[in-house]
């Protein structure tokens, strides 16, 4: 049997739902079709999940300390079910508005695993559904691993660590990047011994070396164990404990009752018919032009499936624009430089646009300049307790190339950095702007003082 659609979205996650979301809105008829649940890995076993136990952490952390500021409180301990039910209920609060809101746009939600059968056709069981004027591909991604390190038992994906049905002990957790700092923080609040085991030679490393530095700092103060520059060799897994062999300088073994591999994500793109139906896979990632267009007219790709950053909100904007493209309106496209970054960890890190050494690649060494601004000047920060900085990276006598945030909730205030980034501020654009005080956010209007040579609360 065959159905036709103006639209078929294979796969209901971030980019997929905002394609057929706003494809719906646009006029078009849409079928959307998911194989497990609407809202994909964000909803459902990434962003809202993990950033739920990360606010029950961070209150943890607070009822600890509550007496530094005089408050008398007791912390009792981690109640894993009721932070379970917590986090259950926030992500079925929002996977019910998003249900609701996919039945209001009359999508048609199809249940069941999709495979492209030809350039405008999706085959689900023995129903196809064609599409009129395009096929979107947004299957998303999945956990890798290292060669040879097969997840089961004591080793794990980020999705079994966010359902253990107890705390572990200890953890070992493999891998620095953005998941596994949001994990190894999370778990250390929650009273884990953690060591983290990072091969480059800092966490955090796709972000400015400045950021990973202060991570490895804070990390360490907290009591968390960081080891980089450090590969894996043996994983053994016993009864009672999981064991790793590090290719250190000196060779030694770490133990613990878990492991968490937390190496990256690869595109979910392997037998889905997708080659054979003329798509251009590189590295498994889908081949894409900067309107989202593959290699077959009509086909285009959104979302993890697209090589770049794996982000929720990269998702959403790519559904967006291709919705908009197909109806005409020319939209911009997306512009990855500009998209923000944040690794949400205590402290957080929040960034856009050019490290210090990506710029001084793109731009020469001596055409950057770079400021940071130290929250030990911000009257919030002092207030909260939080440390870090304000890191600007500027092209010389230009526009500000890149922003970097480290601090408490350093994440609410990437909007306005995105801004200054985005539109290419000079410190003459941001300096005459008047930033509310006492807030977190005034941390970034210092900084572009400091970068006009009038700091005013800091030395200079
Ligand atoms: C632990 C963790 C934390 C994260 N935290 C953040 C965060 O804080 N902020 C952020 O921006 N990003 C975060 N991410 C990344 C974010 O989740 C992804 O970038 C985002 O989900 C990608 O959206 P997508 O639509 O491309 O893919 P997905 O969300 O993976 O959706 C793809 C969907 O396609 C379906 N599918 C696949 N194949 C088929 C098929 N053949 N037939 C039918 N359906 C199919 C899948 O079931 C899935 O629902 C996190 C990821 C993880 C793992």
């Amino acid at each position: 049997m065959s159905t036709e659609y103006d639209l078929v979205v294979l796969g209901g996650g971030s980019g997929g739902y905002a394609a057929a979301l706003r494809g719906a809105q646009l006029g078009f008829s849409v079928a959307l079709i998911e194989q497990d649940k609407l809202g994909g890995t964000c909803l459902h076993s990434g962003c809202i999940p993990t950033k739920a136990l990360l606010h029950a952490a961070e209150v943890a952390d607070a009822t600890r300390h509550a007496a530094t500021i005089g408050v008398r409180a007791t912390f009792e301990g981690i109640d894993l079910p009721a932070v379970y039910a917590y986090r259950d209920g926030v992500v079925d609060r929002l996977y019910q508005g998003l249900q609701g809101l996919v039945a209001s746009r009359k999508i048609v939600l199809v249940q069941g695993h999709g495979r492209l059968t030809s350039p405008s056709t999706v085959q689900v069981g023995d129903q196809s559904y064609t599409a009129r004027k395009a096929v979107v591909l947004a299957t998303g991604s999945m956990a890798r691993s290292l060669p040879g390190l097969a997840y089961g038992g004591r080793v794990l994906s980020s999705s079994e660590a966010l359902c253990l049905p107890e705390l572990p002990r200890r953890a070992i957790v493999l891998g620095g990047g953005v998941i596994g700092v949001e994990f190894a923080s999370l778990w250390h609040s929650f009273g884990v011994d953690v060591t983290v085991v990072e091969a480059l030679p800092g966490l955090v490393p796709n972000e400015d070396r400045a950021c990973g530095k202060a991570l490895e700092r804070a990390f360490r103060r907290r009591g968390i164990t960081v080891r980089t520059g450090v590969r894996v060799g043996k994983v053994e897994q016993g009864e009672k404990q999981v064991s790793i062999t590090l290719e250190a300088g000196e060779s030694d073994v770490l133990e613990a009752d878990v492991l968490l591999v937390a190496v990256g994500r690869g595109p979910r793109t392997a037998d889905l018919g997708y080659e054979e139906a003329g798509v251009v896979l590189d590295r498994g990632f889908i081949k894409v032009d900067d309107r989202l267009r593959t290699a077959v007219p009509g086909v285009f790709a959104v979302g993890d499936v697209v090589d770049g950053l794996q982000l929720a909100h990269r998702g959403f904007q790519q559904g967006i624009f291709v919705a908009e493209e197909l109806a005409g309106l020319d939209p911009a496209p997306v512009a990855e430089a500009h998209i923000p970054r944040v690794t949400y960890c205590d402290p957080e890190i929040a960034s856009v646009g050019l490290t210090q050494s990506q710029a001084e690649e793109t731009l020469g060494a001596d055409q950057v300049e770079c400021v940071e601004y130290n929250l030990a000047g911000n009257g919030k920060s002092q207030i909260l307790g939080t440390t870090g900085f304000v890191k600007l990276v500027r092209e010389k006598n230009g526009p500000v190339v890149g922003i970097h945030l480290v601090g408490a909730r350093a994440g609410e205030l990437i909007g306005e950095a995105q801004l200054a980034v985005a539109w290419e501020a000079r410190p003459d654009d941001v300096t005459p702007l008047v930033h509310a005080h006492p807030t977190q956010n005034e941390a970034i209007g210092e900084a572009f003082l400091a970068l006009a040579g009038k700091p005013l609360h800091a030395h200079g």
